[in-house]
């Protein structure tokens, strides 16, 4: 019998197709898996568990290695392919993203992605050419159905400015560290400015990594008068800001619990505290040594 799932709300970007606000990332079992030759399979099972439980939007990227587990977790899950959300990203590759495409692709034994992004702007090295020239290879992806929506990940402005001066498809989407202590102000209006979505990846990051810090008790405030975790809080305050939220965890009982966030809404003043009070802190968990410079902007 077909399972009833939570129903999760989705996002409609600027090329016209829709994505979902919640996704389960494969990005953190990277620092488990050495050889991508060996099969990881409690990552399969762990996918496997996220797509039961509803979770159809799955991302992915060559360097996390873990595309052979997500394809293979596609594959036993039966779920028609229409109905997921598959992202992967090219990093190593950013010299020819269709050869990497196609590699990508294989492995994730489907005939197109959801969703290509270039990883991060950082193969560029502040060569505004090398950012247009690979946005470029990515429109000719999408163009040829390889890829239904192109995007980005961890562009500054000034990377999105450099793309924007050839570009002749707007990226659909930037994929950042995004939460209360990492709001990234000037970056949000920029993406609004030009109709480009956000996504957020370390959306936990305030209950979790920099837990102890300003908003523990407003979190445990709003947990209490919602009747969920922190959790749920923090994917939610992306979700009433229309932020596709990307989480993973490989507990049942978490990603379970996480759905609840598509089952409540956060006040506008609720929404605007958090922002308040994760202003006057600053963290962030990923990319430390390549971004110090941008998070201002
Ligand atoms: N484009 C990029 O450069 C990046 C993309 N990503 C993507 O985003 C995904 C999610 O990123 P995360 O930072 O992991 O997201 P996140 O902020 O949602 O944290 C999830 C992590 O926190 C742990 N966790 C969950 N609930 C917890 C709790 N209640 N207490 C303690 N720990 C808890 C989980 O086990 C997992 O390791 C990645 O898997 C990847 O797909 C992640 C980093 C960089
Ligand atoms: O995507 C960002 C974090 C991450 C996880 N695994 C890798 C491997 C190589 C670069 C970045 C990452």
């Amino acid at each position: 019998m077909a399972k009833i799932h939570t129903p999760i709300p989705s996002l409609k970007l600027n090329d016209g197709n829709s994505i979902p606000m919640l996704a389960y990332g494969t990005g953190t079992a990277w620092f488990k898996k050495g050889d991508e030759s060996t099969i990881d399979k409690d990552l399969v099972s762990s996918i496997k568990t996220a797509i039961d439980l509803g979770y159809y939007h799955l991302d992915g990227a060559e360097v996390y290695k873990t595309e052979p587990e997500l394809g293979l977790a596609i594959k036993e899950s039966k779920i028609e392919r229409s109905k997921l959300y598959v992202v992967t990203k090219v990093m190593g590759n950013w010299a020819d993203p269709e050869a990497a495409l196609k590699t990508s692709l294989k492995k994730l034994q489907t005939d197109y992605v959801d969703l290509y992004l270039i990883h991060a702007p950082y193969f560029a090295e502040g060569d505004p050419q090398k950012l247009q020239t690979a946005w470029a290879a990515l429109e000719r992806l999408k163009e040829a159905g390889l890829a239904k929506s192109i995007g980005v990940s961890n562009y500054a402005i000034k990377d999105l400015e450099a793309t924007l001066q050839t570009a002749k498809i707007v990226p659909a989407i930037n994929q950042i560290e995004f939460h209360p202590y990492l709001q990234h102000a000037p970056l949000l209006a920029f993406h609004k400015k030009h109709g480009i979505a956000t996504s957020a990846y370390g959306p936990l990051t305030a209950v979790t990594k920099a837990a102890g810090g300003p908003l523990d008790d407003f979190y445990a405030t709003l947990s209490k008068k919602y009747a969920v975790s922190s959790g749920e809080i923090a994917l939610r305050w992306c979700i009433d800001q229309d932020i596709v939220a990307i989480t993973t965890s490989s507990k049942e009982q978490r990603l379970s619990d996480y759905l609840r966030a598509a089952t409540f809404k956060l006040t506008p003043v609720e929404v605007k505290k958090i922002n308040e009070t994760g202003e006057t802190h600053h963290f962030r968990g990923f990319w430390q040594n390549k971004f110090a410079a941008d998070d201002k902007s």
